[in-house]
């Protein structure tokens, strides 16, 4: 199926021999399905036929501007005036040289105030960045001194790779790389014509190398990147392609088509769960209150949608149900009752597997009777529930609906019955983030249960990781200004004080997650305060994106990426921590069902849960050879819960730099109970 037209690639072309004349070039370029082409900008007083050739409107959709290559003096002298040209435009983006060698600071401070006024007209700026260290490098110097100004983002220029004895190795050294690039707010990547080899039909093609390169593009940013094709045709083949203009420039954008047709990256951009997930794709939102809040029926609805969720549940829900039942003595004067509560039913999907769980079972019916008891707090909720509870063929006569806190049930709603297993989902993407402990401890403790009630999940454990990406801190620091509960602002302080929920594509995990803390149920630890103190070494640095570690990585490139690189454990900057969970639904001698949203043993395909991100207020350089110490405080005080982090950079036994404790007191984020 093709779905060309939902999610468009928007392919670029740049043919630096027909400038200035970006009319006709346009021209040819749309006859032959490109979207935009790219022209050098004038210094102003210089007369161009195009300017007048062209209204506004192409100006401002079609046009991406080029700031050419001169030398860095000039470059510096001229880069106000093409800028102020492209703004006066309303082009869209301008695609500028890497800054020069030395002259960053001089790059930087003339960028970051054309960056400020590019904001008016919307105007992106692109960075040409080689997929190198030492492009990449200056190319993080540049945004850390223009303070992560968010329009200015990086286009990849991919170069002949060097022929080399393990391609594999340098494949996988390129991805690291590449999840750098991404996680820089990668915008756009450049295709010179010079990189497409030959195939045996005389049509472009691109190294294997490449196409792994470009896929894992797609994959990840495939939404939102521009493809741009520069510098002269190198294949000329007649008659070839459907495209009508003169740039014979066809063949490579129907190349680079056919990569976007290909099953994986189709596969993770146009599935249903790629489209649920696109609206929170790279989008901060603040985590679920579900205790403190009602959630809404359409959050219900969403969550529903998950394919492998409530699946996992059943499967643990069998499996308790079956041991349960293998352990019962055999009585014949009577059924055995087997009593299940699920505690915060929500519209009842938990419910559904419940029952659907005793009936795969089988069991005779003169032996054994299953219960549930339905608990929510939400009012809405309980509406639809009780409906479900008398007009559900499956639901009648077993299911008994409680509007109540979890915390407050008694015996007496259960009629006298004491409950064998405890089902829930209070999960949040850090695991006890929505209060799970809180809510199951006193109920596992009450008159309600038995020292042998079973509870799925039977225990949660918490994992973190740093992560490496301007994209997440840029965002994070502009929730300073959106307005919130009470449309007052949250400010620098809350909002880089705050974790948000976030599903990314441009966050690099820079090395492999490690775990927080754990909780289990019936509780084996008292106290729902944890403390934790990590070290990430330098060797164990791995580019296991924390977008792909998400569902979406081929399992051969991760073969790839999880590797140990010789030399790996380069200069990195941190922009804060990324945590995840794991759940064991159900462990026994015979059986054993979790779900996972930890990067080193994701659940597929499962989309209820995003990571967590919980900022550093500044980005943190970590140089090569270091190691990273990370410090988390899950605290507890006058019926709030909140997270404590902080973080250090340390070589040899000596601390070189630190980020503050974020959240002291949980003076800017907070969970209610
Ligand atoms: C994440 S939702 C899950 C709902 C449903 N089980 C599902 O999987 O779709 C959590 C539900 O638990 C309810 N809840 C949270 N804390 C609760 C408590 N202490 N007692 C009763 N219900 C609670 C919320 O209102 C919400 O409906």
């Amino acid at each position: 199926m093709s779905t060309e037209k939902e999610t468009p690639l928007i392919a670029g072309l740049s043919m630096p021999q027909q400038k200035p004349d970006a009319a006709k070039l346009l021209q040819s370029a749309r006859e032959d399905g490109y979207d935009y082409v790219i022209t050098d900008l004038p210094l102003s007083q210089e007369a161009r036929s195009d300017v007048i050739a062209l209204t506004g409107r192409w100006w401002r959709t079609s046009i991406v501007g080029n700031v050419p290559e001169d030398p860095p003096e000039a470059l510096l002298k001229n880069l106000t005036k093409y800028l102020e040209w492209a703004i006066h435009m309303g082009i869209p983006a301008v695609i500028l040289p890497s800054p020069p060698k030395d002259m960053v600071f001089e790059y930087a401070q003339v960028l970051q105030s054309l960056a400020i006024d590019a904001q008016s007209s919307n105007t992106q700026l692109w960075i040409r960045t080689l997929l190198n260290e030492e492009s990449l490098q200056r190319y993080e110097l540049l945004t850390r001194l223009c303070d992560g100004q968010p329009n200015i983002a990086t286009m990849l220029i991919m170069e002949p790779l060097k022929p080399t004895s393990s391609p594999a190795a340098a494949t996988a050294s390129q991805i690291i790389m590449l999840h750098k690039a991404i996680g820089a707010q990668l915008k756009a990547v450049c295709f010179p014509t010079s990189v497409f080899l030959t195939n045996k039909r005389g049509y472009p093609t691109l190294s294997k190398s490449h196409q792994v390169l470009f896929t894992e593009v797609l994959k990840r940013i495939g939404r939102t990147v521009r493809i741009l094709i520069e510098g002269a045709p190198k294949h000329d083949i007649p008659g070839a392609g459907d495209g009508m203009g003169s740039t014979k420039c066809l063949p490579y954008l129907q190349y680079i088509r056919h990569i976007r047709q290909r099953p994986e990256c189709v596969a993770a951009l146009d599935t249903e769960e790629a489209s649920l997930e696109s609206g929170y794709l790279d989008s901060l939102q603040r985590p679920l209150q579900p205790l403190k809040d009602h959630l809404e029926f359409s959050m219900y609805e969403t969550f529903e949608k998950d394919p492998v969720k409530y699946a996992k549940y059943q499967e643990a829900c069998t499996m308790a149900l079956s041991d349960g039942m293998a352990s019962m003595k055999p009585d014949s004067a009577s059924p055995k009752m087997i009593t299940i509560a699920v505690a915060g039913a929500g519209r009842g999907p938990l419910v559904m597997r419940a029952i659907r769980a005793f009936k795969s079972l089988n069991a005779d019916p003169t032996a054994v009777v299953l219960r549930v008891f339905a608990l929510e707090k939400n009012p809405s909720a309980v509406v639809y529930l009780q409906s479900m509870a008398q007009n559900h063929a499956d639901w009648k006569g077993i299911v008994t609906i409680v509007h109540t806190d979890a915390r407050k049930l008694t015996l007496e709603h259960l009629g006298g019955r004491k409950i064998d297993i405890v089902v829930s989902e209070l999960l949040g993407s850090f695991g006890d983030n929505e209060l799970s402990p809180e809510c199951l401890d006193p109920l596992l403790a009450s008159e309600c249960c038995k020292p042998s009630t079973i509870s799925i999940p039977m225990q949660y454990t918490t994992f973190v990781a740093p992560v490496s990406s301007v994209r997440l801190h840029t965002d994070a620091r502009q929730q300073a200004q959106v307005p919130h509960e009470g449309g007052q602002t949250l400010g620098l302080q809350r909002a880089m004080e705050t974790s948000y929920v976030v599903r990314s594509h441009a966050a690099s995990q820079t090395h492999p997650e490690q775990t927080c803390w754990n909780f289990q149920h019936p509780a084996k630890e008292t106290g729902m305060e944890r403390a934790v103190s990590l070290d990430f070494a330098p060797d164990a640095t791995f580019a296991a994106a924390a977008g792909s570690g998400y569902g979406a990585l081929d399992p051969a490139i991760a073969g790839i990426v999880s590797q140990v690189l010789p030399g790996s454990g380069g200069a990195v900057t941190l922009h804060g921590l990324l945590g995840s969970f794991t759940a064991v639904l159900y462990a026994s001698k015979d059986h054993y069902s979790e779900l996972s949203i930890a990067p080193h043993r994701f659940s597929e395909k499962m989309f209820s849960w995003f990571p967590i991100y919980f900022p550093f207020r500044e980005p943190l350089h970590v140089p090569s050879g270091c190691s990273v110490g990370v410090k988390m405080w899950r605290k507890t005080a006058d019926g709030r819960v909140w997270y404590e982090w902080c973080a250090k950079v340390h070589k040899n036994g000596t601390t070189i730099a630190v980020t503050p404790i974020h959240n002291p007191k949980g003076r800017s984020s907070d969970v209610s109970l």
